[in-house]
Protein backbone atom coordinates (compact mmCIF):
# COMPACT_ATOMS: atom_id res chain seq x y z
CA UNK A 1 0.00 0.00 0.00
CA UNK A 2 1.59 2.93 -0.76
CA UNK A 3 0.16 6.47 0.28
CA UNK A 4 1.43 10.10 -1.05
CA UNK A 5 1.78 13.15 1.09
CA UNK A 6 1.87 16.25 -0.71
CA UNK A 7 3.47 18.71 1.57
CA UNK A 8 6.14 21.27 1.14
CA UNK A 9 8.13 18.37 0.00
CA UNK A 10 6.17 15.80 -1.55
CA UNK A 11 7.27 11.85 -0.41
CA UNK A 12 5.96 8.27 -0.39
CA UNK A 13 4.27 6.13 2.42
CA UNK A 14 4.92 2.81 2.03
CA UNK A 15 3.52 0.06 4.36
CA UNK A 16 3.94 -3.31 3.50
CA UNK A 17 4.92 -7.02 5.79
CA UNK A 18 8.59 -7.76 5.17
CA UNK A 19 9.14 -3.79 3.84
CA UNK A 20 12.60 -3.78 6.21
CA UNK A 21 14.50 -6.73 3.59
CA UNK A 22 13.89 -4.12 1.02
CA UNK A 23 14.88 -1.22 2.08
CA UNK A 24 18.28 -0.79 -0.12
CA UNK A 25 16.26 -1.13 -3.14
CA UNK A 26 13.65 1.51 -1.91
CA UNK A 27 16.29 3.99 -1.20
CA UNK A 28 18.16 3.29 -4.21
CA UNK A 29 14.95 4.71 -5.74
CA UNK A 30 16.13 8.15 -4.01
CA UNK A 31 19.73 8.21 -3.37
CA UNK A 32 22.85 7.20 -5.40
CA UNK A 33 25.02 4.94 -3.29
CA UNK A 34 26.18 7.27 -0.43
CA UNK A 35 26.78 7.22 3.27
CA UNK A 36 23.77 6.77 5.45
CA UNK A 37 23.53 6.49 9.51
CA UNK A 38 21.18 4.31 10.67
CA UNK A 39 19.54 5.76 14.15
CA UNK A 40 18.34 3.87 16.59
CA UNK A 41 17.36 2.15 19.85
CA UNK A 42 19.35 -0.60 21.90
CA UNK A 43 15.67 -2.46 21.57
CA UNK A 44 15.08 -1.97 17.88
CA UNK A 45 18.93 -2.37 17.14
CA UNK A 46 18.86 -5.62 18.43
CA UNK A 47 15.57 -7.09 16.10
CA UNK A 48 15.88 -5.48 13.33
CA UNK A 49 19.11 -3.13 12.13
CA UNK A 50 20.76 -6.61 11.34
CA UNK A 51 18.00 -6.66 8.46
CA UNK A 52 18.82 -2.84 7.21
CA UNK A 53 22.07 -3.06 7.28
CA UNK A 54 22.48 -5.60 5.42
CA UNK A 55 19.72 -4.97 2.50
CA UNK A 56 21.58 -1.21 2.53
CA UNK A 57 25.39 -2.95 1.87
CA UNK A 58 24.23 -5.01 -0.52
CA UNK A 59 22.78 -2.13 -2.84
CA UNK A 60 26.47 -0.75 -2.25
CA UNK A 61 25.33 1.85 0.64
CA UNK A 62 28.70 2.75 3.10
CA UNK A 63 26.77 2.04 6.39
CA UNK A 64 26.94 3.51 9.82
CA UNK A 65 25.07 3.44 13.45
CA UNK A 66 24.25 5.10 16.22
CA UNK A 67 22.28 3.46 19.20
CA UNK A 68 20.78 4.79 21.90
CA UNK A 69 18.84 4.05 24.58
CA UNK A 70 15.76 3.39 24.33
CA UNK A 71 13.04 5.76 26.08
CA UNK A 72 12.02 9.06 26.20
CA UNK A 73 14.90 10.28 28.18
CA UNK A 74 16.96 9.83 24.75
CA UNK A 75 14.92 12.51 23.23
CA UNK A 76 17.34 15.20 24.52
CA UNK A 77 20.22 17.80 23.77
CA UNK A 78 23.48 15.77 24.40
CA UNK A 79 21.86 12.87 22.24
CA UNK A 80 21.26 15.21 19.45
CA UNK A 81 24.80 17.06 19.58
CA UNK A 82 26.56 13.62 19.36
CA UNK A 83 24.18 12.60 16.44
CA UNK A 84 25.76 16.35 14.93
CA UNK A 85 29.25 15.60 15.97
CA UNK A 86 29.23 12.09 14.40
CA UNK A 87 27.91 12.83 11.04
CA UNK A 88 30.28 15.60 10.82
CA UNK A 89 33.76 13.53 12.56
CA UNK A 90 32.73 11.45 9.60
CA UNK A 91 32.37 13.82 6.81
CA UNK A 92 28.51 13.34 5.90
CA UNK A 93 27.85 15.61 3.53
CA UNK A 94 24.37 17.18 2.41
CA UNK A 95 24.31 14.31 -0.51
CA UNK A 96 23.60 11.64 2.88
CA UNK A 97 21.42 10.90 4.82
CA UNK A 98 20.21 9.20 7.68
CA UNK A 99 17.55 6.85 8.96
CA UNK A 100 15.12 7.12 11.84
CA UNK A 101 14.53 3.13 12.38
CA UNK A 102 12.58 2.91 15.79
CA UNK A 103 9.69 4.14 17.47
CA UNK A 104 8.93 8.11 18.24
CA UNK A 105 11.65 8.80 20.28
CA UNK A 106 14.14 8.08 17.42
CA UNK A 107 12.10 9.30 14.85
CA UNK A 108 11.66 12.84 16.59
CA UNK A 109 15.39 12.93 17.50
CA UNK A 110 16.62 11.91 14.21
CA UNK A 111 14.24 14.02 12.27
CA UNK A 112 15.23 16.94 14.51
CA UNK A 113 19.16 16.36 13.61
CA UNK A 114 18.35 16.00 9.94
CA UNK A 115 16.74 19.47 10.37
CA UNK A 116 19.83 21.32 11.28
CA UNK A 117 22.61 19.04 10.42
CA UNK A 118 24.75 21.50 7.89
CA UNK A 119 20.85 23.42 7.57
CA UNK A 120 19.25 20.30 6.58
CA UNK A 121 19.82 17.30 5.18
CA UNK A 122 17.56 14.09 3.52
CA UNK A 123 16.62 11.47 6.52
CA UNK A 124 14.36 8.50 6.07
CA UNK A 125 11.50 7.25 8.30
CA UNK A 126 11.51 3.64 9.41
CA UNK A 127 8.90 3.51 12.34
CA UNK A 128 8.79 0.26 14.13
CA UNK A 129 6.35 0.93 16.99
CA UNK A 130 2.56 1.73 15.88
CA UNK A 131 2.47 4.88 17.05
CA UNK A 132 5.12 5.64 15.09
CA UNK A 133 3.27 4.40 12.11
CA UNK A 134 0.24 6.17 12.92
CA UNK A 135 1.48 9.31 13.95
CA UNK A 136 5.14 10.47 14.47
CA UNK A 137 6.36 8.89 11.28
CA UNK A 138 3.96 11.21 9.19
CA UNK A 139 4.30 15.00 8.55
CA UNK A 140 7.66 16.07 9.84
CA UNK A 141 6.71 17.39 13.32
CA UNK A 142 10.70 16.66 15.35
CA UNK A 143 11.77 17.77 18.37
CA UNK A 144 13.56 17.15 21.83
CA UNK A 145 12.56 17.52 25.25
CA UNK A 146 14.49 20.27 27.71
CA UNK A 147 15.09 19.65 31.05
CA UNK A 148 12.12 22.35 31.04
CA UNK A 149 9.88 20.49 28.82
CA UNK A 150 8.41 18.63 26.38
CA UNK A 151 8.96 19.21 22.95
CA UNK A 152 10.35 22.19 23.52
CA UNK A 153 12.89 22.20 20.93
CA UNK A 154 12.39 21.17 17.42
CA UNK A 155 11.45 22.29 13.67
CA UNK A 156 9.00 21.18 10.64
CA UNK A 157 11.91 18.90 8.59
CA UNK A 158 9.33 16.35 6.01
CA UNK A 159 11.20 12.80 5.51
CA UNK A 160 12.08 11.80 1.85
CA UNK A 161 10.27 8.48 2.34
CA UNK A 162 8.49 6.33 5.27
CA UNK A 163 9.07 2.96 5.06
CA UNK A 164 6.42 1.00 7.81
CA UNK A 165 7.21 -2.89 8.17
CA UNK A 166 4.10 -4.00 9.70
CA UNK A 167 5.83 -6.89 10.60
CA UNK A 168 7.54 -5.13 13.03
CA UNK A 169 4.26 -4.96 15.19
CA UNK A 170 4.75 -8.53 16.21
CA UNK A 171 7.59 -7.47 18.45
CA UNK A 172 5.68 -4.62 20.57
CA UNK A 173 3.96 -4.94 24.11
CA UNK A 174 0.58 -4.79 24.81
CA UNK A 175 1.90 -1.42 26.30
CA UNK A 176 3.18 -0.51 23.59
CA UNK A 177 0.14 -1.33 21.26
CA UNK A 178 -2.07 0.47 23.42
CA UNK A 179 0.22 3.64 22.87
CA UNK A 180 -0.17 2.99 19.04
CA UNK A 181 -3.89 2.91 19.69
CA UNK A 182 -4.43 6.04 21.60
CA UNK A 183 -2.88 8.15 18.94
CA UNK A 184 -5.99 6.20 16.64
CA UNK A 185 -8.61 6.65 18.74
CA UNK A 186 -7.48 10.69 18.88
CA UNK A 187 -7.45 11.02 15.13
CA UNK A 188 -11.07 8.70 15.36
CA UNK A 189 -12.23 11.49 17.69
CA UNK A 190 -10.73 14.59 15.77
CA UNK A 191 -12.19 13.65 11.83
CA UNK A 192 -13.22 9.56 11.32
CA UNK A 193 -16.86 8.06 13.52
CA UNK A 194 -15.86 4.42 11.40
CA UNK A 195 -12.41 4.29 12.53
CA UNK A 196 -13.86 4.58 15.93
CA UNK A 197 -16.46 2.44 15.23
CA UNK A 198 -13.44 -0.58 14.25
CA UNK A 199 -11.92 -0.41 17.99
CA UNK A 200 -15.56 -0.04 19.36
CA UNK A 201 -17.05 -3.19 17.24
CA UNK A 202 -13.62 -5.69 17.86
CA UNK A 203 -11.89 -6.87 21.01
CA UNK A 204 -8.76 -5.96 21.60
CA UNK A 205 -7.54 -9.99 21.07
CA UNK A 206 -9.34 -9.46 17.43
CA UNK A 207 -6.57 -6.45 16.80
CA UNK A 208 -4.72 -8.33 13.94
CA UNK A 209 -7.75 -8.76 12.07
CA UNK A 210 -8.17 -4.87 11.44
CA UNK A 211 -4.48 -3.52 12.08
CA UNK A 212 -3.88 -2.56 8.76
CA UNK A 213 -7.21 -1.12 7.80
CA UNK A 214 -6.91 1.18 11.41
CA UNK A 215 -3.10 2.29 10.47
CA UNK A 216 -4.49 3.31 6.68
CA UNK A 217 -7.34 4.95 8.35
CA UNK A 218 -5.15 6.89 10.60
CA UNK A 219 -1.99 8.12 8.40
CA UNK A 220 -4.80 8.92 6.13
CA UNK A 221 -6.44 11.39 8.58
CA UNK A 222 -2.38 12.64 9.46
CA UNK A 223 -1.80 12.62 6.03
CA UNK A 224 -5.18 15.19 5.17
CA UNK A 225 -3.95 17.54 7.62
CA UNK A 226 -0.74 17.91 7.17
CA UNK A 227 -1.41 18.50 4.18
CA UNK A 228 -3.93 21.22 4.49
CA UNK A 229 -1.67 22.84 7.42
CA UNK A 230 2.21 21.73 7.15
CA UNK A 231 3.34 24.50 10.26
CA UNK A 232 0.68 24.00 12.50
CA UNK A 233 -0.49 27.55 12.07
CA UNK A 234 -4.03 26.47 11.95
CA UNK A 235 -6.13 23.28 11.41
CA UNK A 236 -2.80 20.66 12.68
CA UNK A 237 -3.39 21.61 16.00
CA UNK A 238 -6.44 19.56 16.38
CA UNK A 239 -3.38 16.61 15.84
CA UNK A 240 -3.03 18.29 19.87
CA UNK A 241 -6.17 16.40 21.25
CA UNK A 242 -5.59 15.11 24.36
CA UNK A 243 -1.60 15.88 24.53
CA UNK A 244 -2.03 19.37 26.68
CA UNK A 245 -2.87 17.41 29.75
CA UNK A 246 -0.93 14.26 28.35
CA UNK A 247 2.16 16.07 28.08
CA UNK A 248 1.56 17.55 31.67
CA UNK A 249 0.94 14.06 32.77
CA UNK A 250 4.23 12.56 31.14
CA UNK A 251 6.45 15.51 32.96
CA UNK A 252 4.84 14.99 36.37
CA UNK A 253 5.49 11.07 36.13
CA UNK A 254 8.77 11.85 35.57
CA UNK A 255 7.93 10.61 32.05
CA UNK A 256 7.63 7.10 33.40
CA UNK A 257 3.84 7.25 32.38
CA UNK A 258 4.57 7.11 28.29
CA UNK A 259 3.15 9.31 25.73
CA UNK A 260 0.51 6.78 24.60
CA UNK A 261 -0.78 6.13 28.10
CA UNK A 262 -0.09 9.95 29.23
CA UNK A 263 -2.28 11.09 25.75
CA UNK A 264 -5.04 8.53 26.56
CA UNK A 265 -5.64 10.53 30.32
CA UNK A 266 -5.37 13.53 28.61
CA UNK A 267 -8.24 12.77 25.93
CA UNK A 268 -10.56 11.42 28.77
CA UNK A 269 -10.04 14.74 30.46
CA UNK A 270 -10.57 16.80 27.49
CA UNK A 271 -13.74 15.15 27.01
CA UNK A 272 -14.76 16.17 30.52
CA UNK A 273 -13.80 19.64 30.00
CA UNK A 274 -16.05 19.83 26.76
CA UNK A 275 -18.93 18.61 29.28
CA UNK A 276 -18.38 20.53 31.78
CA UNK A 277 -17.25 23.83 29.78
CA UNK A 278 -20.57 23.16 27.84
CA UNK A 279 -19.15 22.57 24.45
CA UNK A 280 -19.90 19.05 23.95
CA UNK A 281 -22.80 18.23 21.59
CA UNK A 282 -22.37 14.64 22.30
CA UNK A 283 -21.33 12.96 26.06
CA UNK A 284 -17.98 11.39 24.81
CA UNK A 285 -16.96 10.70 27.90
CA UNK A 286 -20.10 7.99 28.47
CA UNK A 287 -18.63 6.62 25.03
CA UNK A 288 -14.93 6.32 25.71
CA UNK A 289 -15.04 5.09 29.31
CA UNK A 290 -16.58 1.14 27.67
CA UNK A 291 -13.56 1.48 24.86
CA UNK A 292 -10.88 2.57 27.99
CA UNK A 293 -12.00 -0.63 29.90
CA UNK A 294 -12.02 -2.75 26.79
CA UNK A 295 -8.42 -1.55 25.76
CA UNK A 296 -6.88 -1.38 29.54
CA UNK A 297 -6.54 2.42 29.10
CA UNK A 298 -6.67 4.99 32.41
CA UNK A 299 -7.97 7.66 32.79
CA UNK A 300 -6.71 8.85 35.75
CA UNK A 301 -3.45 8.64 37.74
CA UNK A 302 -4.64 10.74 40.55
CA UNK A 303 -2.63 14.26 39.91
CA UNK A 304 -4.44 17.38 41.13
CA UNK A 305 -6.17 19.69 38.93
CA UNK A 306 -3.35 22.39 40.01
CA UNK A 307 -0.70 20.03 38.90
CA UNK A 308 -1.73 19.27 35.65
CA UNK A 309 -2.68 22.70 34.98
CA UNK A 310 0.80 23.97 36.03
CA UNK A 311 2.04 21.29 33.60
CA UNK A 312 -0.04 22.65 30.57
CA UNK A 313 0.80 26.42 31.22
CA UNK A 314 4.47 25.19 30.49
CA UNK A 315 3.68 23.82 27.63
CA UNK A 316 3.35 25.27 23.73
CA UNK A 317 -0.02 26.26 23.53
CA UNK A 318 -0.06 28.42 25.41
CA UNK A 319 0.42 32.60 24.03
CA UNK A 320 0.91 35.26 27.38
CA UNK A 321 -2.22 34.89 29.33
CA UNK A 322 -4.09 32.21 26.48
CA UNK A 323 -4.05 28.96 26.09
CA UNK A 324 -5.44 27.11 22.94
CA UNK A 325 -7.14 24.00 23.86
CA UNK A 326 -8.60 21.16 21.58
CA UNK A 327 -11.74 20.45 22.44
CA UNK A 328 -14.00 17.31 21.70
CA UNK A 329 -17.43 18.42 20.46
CA UNK A 330 -18.66 14.94 18.99
CA UNK A 331 -17.11 11.78 17.37
CA UNK A 332 -14.90 13.26 14.94
CA UNK A 333 -15.57 16.75 15.14
CA UNK A 334 -13.58 18.78 17.63
CA UNK A 335 -12.58 22.49 17.96
CA UNK A 336 -10.17 24.45 19.39
CA UNK A 337 -10.58 27.25 22.30
CA UNK A 338 -8.61 29.85 23.16
CA UNK A 339 -9.71 30.55 27.01
CA UNK A 340 -7.86 32.43 29.40
CA UNK A 341 -5.39 30.31 31.76
CA UNK A 342 -7.02 31.48 34.97
CA UNK A 343 -9.62 29.33 34.29
CA UNK A 344 -7.66 26.36 33.08
CA UNK A 345 -7.59 24.79 36.65
CA UNK A 346 -11.23 24.90 37.15
CA UNK A 347 -12.28 23.56 34.18
CA UNK A 348 -9.88 20.43 34.42
CA UNK A 349 -11.13 19.98 38.19
CA UNK A 350 -14.29 19.89 36.76
CA UNK A 351 -13.90 17.35 33.92
CA UNK A 352 -11.79 15.19 36.31
CA UNK A 353 -15.26 15.24 38.86
CA UNK A 354 -17.01 14.03 35.87
CA UNK A 355 -14.74 11.38 35.04
CA UNK A 356 -14.07 10.42 38.81
CA UNK A 357 -17.96 9.97 39.50
CA UNK A 358 -18.14 7.69 36.45
CA UNK A 359 -15.32 5.61 37.91
CA UNK A 360 -16.90 5.42 40.98
CA UNK A 361 -20.43 4.52 39.56
CA UNK A 362 -18.96 1.33 37.60
N1 LIG B 1 6.43 13.90 15.82
C1 LIG B 1 5.18 13.55 16.02
O1 LIG B 1 4.27 13.90 15.25
C2 LIG B 1 4.86 12.66 17.19
C3 LIG B 1 3.60 12.05 17.25
C4 LIG B 1 3.34 11.21 18.35
C5 LIG B 1 4.32 10.97 19.31
N2 LIG B 1 5.53 11.57 19.17
C6 LIG B 1 6.60 11.26 20.12
O2 LIG B 1 6.88 9.86 20.00
C7 LIG B 1 7.37 9.37 21.25
C8 LIG B 1 6.63 8.11 21.62
O3 LIG B 1 6.83 7.15 20.60
P1 LIG B 1 6.78 5.57 20.91
O4 LIG B 1 5.56 5.26 21.67
O5 LIG B 1 7.08 4.88 19.66
O6 LIG B 1 7.96 5.45 21.97
P2 LIG B 1 9.45 4.87 21.83
O7 LIG B 1 10.14 5.39 20.65
O8 LIG B 1 10.08 5.09 23.15
O9 LIG B 1 9.20 3.32 21.61
C9 LIG B 1 8.55 2.60 22.63
C10 LIG B 1 9.34 1.35 23.01
O10 LIG B 1 9.14 0.38 22.00
C11 LIG B 1 10.38 -0.17 21.59
N3 LIG B 1 10.18 -0.62 20.22
C12 LIG B 1 9.99 0.13 19.11
N4 LIG B 1 9.70 -0.66 18.07
C13 LIG B 1 9.71 -1.93 18.53
C14 LIG B 1 9.44 -3.18 17.95
N5 LIG B 1 9.04 -3.30 16.67
N6 LIG B 1 9.52 -4.29 18.73
C15 LIG B 1 9.86 -4.20 20.04
N7 LIG B 1 10.11 -3.04 20.66
C16 LIG B 1 10.02 -1.92 19.90
C17 LIG B 1 11.39 0.93 21.80
O11 LIG B 1 12.68 0.41 21.95
C18 LIG B 1 10.86 1.56 23.09
O12 LIG B 1 11.33 0.84 24.21
C19 LIG B 1 7.22 10.49 22.24
O13 LIG B 1 8.44 11.11 22.45
C20 LIG B 1 6.24 11.44 21.57
O14 LIG B 1 6.41 12.76 22.00
C21 LIG B 1 5.81 12.39 18.14
O1 LIG C 1 1.78 15.89 14.30
C1 LIG C 1 1.32 16.69 15.10
O2 LIG C 1 1.13 17.87 14.80
C2 LIG C 1 0.97 16.27 16.48
O3 LIG C 1 0.65 17.12 17.31
C3 LIG C 1 1.02 14.82 16.82
C4 LIG C 1 1.11 14.51 18.32
O4 LIG C 1 0.57 13.19 18.48
C5 LIG C 1 2.54 14.48 18.83
O5 LIG C 1 2.60 13.92 20.11
C6 LIG C 1 3.34 15.75 18.75
O6 LIG C 1 4.70 15.47 18.96
C7 LIG C 1 2.94 16.80 19.73
O7 LIG C 1 3.66 17.92 19.43
P1 LIG C 1 3.74 19.22 20.31
O8 LIG C 1 4.28 20.22 19.40
O9 LIG C 1 2.39 19.52 20.79
O10 LIG C 1 4.62 18.94 21.46
ZN1 LIG D 1 1.12 12.32 20.41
Amino acid sequence: MIINVNTSKAYEIEIKKHLLDETGPRISRLFRPAKCCIITDENVHRLYTGKVEKSLKAAGFEVHKIVFSPGESTKNMNNLFRILRYLASEGFTSSDFIIALGGGVIGDLTGFAAAIYMRGISYIQMPTSLLAMVDSSVGGKTAIDLPEGKNLAGAFWQPEAVYMDTACLETLSKSQLQCGIIEMIKAAVILDPSLFELFNTHKPQELGSFIEDAIIKSVGIKKRIVETDENEKGIRKVLNLGHTIGHSVEKLSSYNISHGHAVASGLMIAAGMAKAGGWAEENLVERLFPLYEKYGFKADYGYSPAELAKGALSDKKRRGDIISLVIPKAMGNVTVKDIHISRLEDLIAAGLELIRKRSSAE
